[in-house]
């Protein structure tokens, strides 16, 4: 089977703490500016992980174990500091939601802009355009500025573009939070819809149940690190002990 994504040994560091009072910045400073004055702190941790294609792999972990910063080096959005990710065909989804959207522009163009930024070229946004209206439900609002959506509206339209991308990777952050029920069984319909027809599925997400109809894989992080790579009922087992 081909590998659709393959992350070796990444690491991201972030730093812990920004702000000094001027008086430990002064002594730091006439003591010859010894040490680092914010501390640092590994979000990665030397996580390697290869995904096959047509796989679906849930990431879990407790809030801060880099679940989303994972997804990120995977998406491209965030680089990481060692280490390589690798991926093989179009990669879209949801990370943030509201990411890639220009709040002064309406709906309508923000698909253009989005669409474009994802790989699909103008002529594919045209074609595409009534079906991605009309799976997001938007309606009227299409021609409304997004900074005066509801954040559920954000999602719709976002998650339409994205599965009209028609992508090889699809990535999945915890973002059905915010859409209501009806519409989060829509998508849920769409992504075992890609998941059938061989795409490669990373989802994040608490809702183990969720997780555990949708993934057959599971990813487990722990500080930064991969502690279990199993199937998902058992690291979901593992989760709930
Ligand atoms: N841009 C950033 N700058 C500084 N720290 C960050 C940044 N992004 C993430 N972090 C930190 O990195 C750690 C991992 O965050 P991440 O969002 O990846 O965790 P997560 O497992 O997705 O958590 P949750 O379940 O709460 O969404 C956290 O401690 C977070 O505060």
């Amino acid at each position: 089977m081909t590998t659709a994504i393959e992350v070796h040994n990444v690491s991201k560091e972030f730093v812990l703490r920004h702000t000094r009072s001027i008086k430990e910045a002064f002594v730091w400073f006439v003591k010859g500016r010894k040490g680092d004055l914010s501390e640092k702190f590994f979000a990665l941790k030397d996580v390697s992980l290869e995904i096959k294609q047509g796989e679906s792999v849930a990431l879990l972990g407790l809030n801060g174990s880099g679940k989303s910063t994972l997804l990120k080096q995977i998406s491209g959005v965030m680089l990481p500091d060692s280490g390589t990710v690798g991926t093989r065909g179009r990669v879209a989804g949801l990370i943030e939601v509201g990411a890639g959207f220009h709040p002064d522009l309406s709906g309508r163009d923000n698909v253009f802009l989005n669409g474009a930024i994802l790989g699909m070229s103008e002529a594919e946004i045209h074609e595409k355009f009534d079906s991605i209206v009309e799976f997001s439900e938007i309606g009227q609002f299409i021609d409304t500025e997004v900074k005066f959506y509801s954040s559920g509206m954000y999602l719709r339209l976002a998650f339409s573009v994205a599965v009209h991308t028609d992508p090889e990777v699809f990535l999945v952050d915890e973002i059905l939070a915010v859409g209501d029920e009806p519409f989060q069984k829509k998508c849920l319909a769409k992504i075992r819809e890609l998941a059938d027809e061989g795409k490669t599925l990373v989802v994040v997400s608490h809702d183990l149940d969720l997780v555990a109809r949708i993934c057959e894989r599971g990813v487990l992080l722990e500080r930064g690190k991969v502690v279990m790579d199993a199937p998902v009922a058992d690291v979901v087992a593992r989760m709930r002990r």
